[in-house]
């Protein structure tokens, strides 16, 4: 079955509101929601949610959840069949650079420049190619974590596409154990390993928050990346601190810029200090030493 995108077209500030209005509307729907700017500098962005279900209630649902929005720009509708769902929402998608991190698609391999640690993400069914403002800030921030600190043991929770996971191995050379709650994802961020040259390194499992033997095998970590949203980090906080060796770093990110201090506050309560946060489009990351 094919799938339908619903879009908006705005410019950046508008777009942002927008993009995070949708992401907490439809959090619980797990609809792949986007932002991207389609034409590079242009300051106009693109906000786009898919659906395979009925789309006429999901333009209802869009049109309602954006009521307080004025003014709203159109909604435009389109049909995207199937079989070009991935090389489609990669085809608009330009590669990111993030420090050294250089996040791309097969097509920009050749933008590769001595010195950049490249990641290939080459499917779009699963959360991760580096544009988010969430991912971007995970980047970063394990950039500057990994300049100064050498950690052996790393985990990457809610892997989606696995970027993470592979910025890690491929920068630090430890063992990644990645894991997600969605098996789609899984299966993605398994491919991407593979395609990265990192399965020696990288350890994929399905798993909600912390359960699955696999952790018990695999811990403690002194290293955890966990790009999920406020609420599921602030109930993980208790089960991170036990996961994470004293003077491990902590990042967390999917945080929107007023949920900061309660994410800090309540990893605050299980021993974590706060180091650095980052912001980027709304979104912030946060780093936390144990
Ligand atoms: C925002 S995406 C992040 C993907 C990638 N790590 C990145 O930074 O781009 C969040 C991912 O976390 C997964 N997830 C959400 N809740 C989870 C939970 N409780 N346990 C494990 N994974 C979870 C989702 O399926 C999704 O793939």
């Amino acid at each position: 079955m094919g799938q339908t995108r619903l879009f908006l077209t705005a410019p950046r500030e508008q777009a942002e509101s927008i993009f995070s209005i949708l992401d907490a509307h439809f959090e619980d729907d797990g609809l792949p929601i986007s932002i991207f700017e389609p034409e590079e500098d242009s300051g106009i962005f693109q906000i786009s949610i898919y659906t395979e279900d009925d789309a006429d209630s999901l333009e209802q649902r869009v049109l309602e959840s954006l009521a307080d929005v004025s003014p709203l720009p159109p909604l435009g509708r389109e049909d995207v069949p199937e079989i070009d769902w991935v090389s489609h929402s990669l085809e608009g998608l330009r590669p990111v650079r993030v420090g050294r991190f250089l996040v791309h698609g097969s097509h920009d391999r050749h933008l590769q420049r001595i010195g950049d640690i490249a990641i290939e993400i080459d499917a779009g069914l699963a959360f991760g190619t580096g544009h988010h403002g969430t991912t971007a800030g995970c980047l970063s921030t394990l950039a500057d974590i990994l300049k100064s600190e050498q950690p052996r043991n790393a985990l990457d929770l809610g892997t989606g596409s696995a970027v993470l996971a592979i910025a890690i191995a491929r920068s630090a050379r430890i063992p990644v154990l990645a894991t997600d709650i969605d098996p789609v994802a899984t299966e993605v961020a398994r491919s991407n390993v593979r395609l990265n040259g990192v399965t020696g390194l990288v350890d994929t499992h399905t798993a909600p928050g912390f359960h699955h033997s696999v952790f018990a095998r695999e811990k403690p970590f002194d290293l955890i990346v966990a790009n999920i949203l406020a609420r599921p980090l602030m109930a993980l906080a208790p089960a991170m601190a036990q996961h994470l060796t004293p003077g491990g770093s902590l990042v967390l990110s999917g945080i929107l810029e007023r949920q900061r201090r309660a994410v800090v506050a309540a990893y605050g309560g299980q021993g974590f200090r706060h180091v650095r946060t980052q912001a980027r489009e709304g979104w912030v990351t946060i780093h936390m030493k144990r």
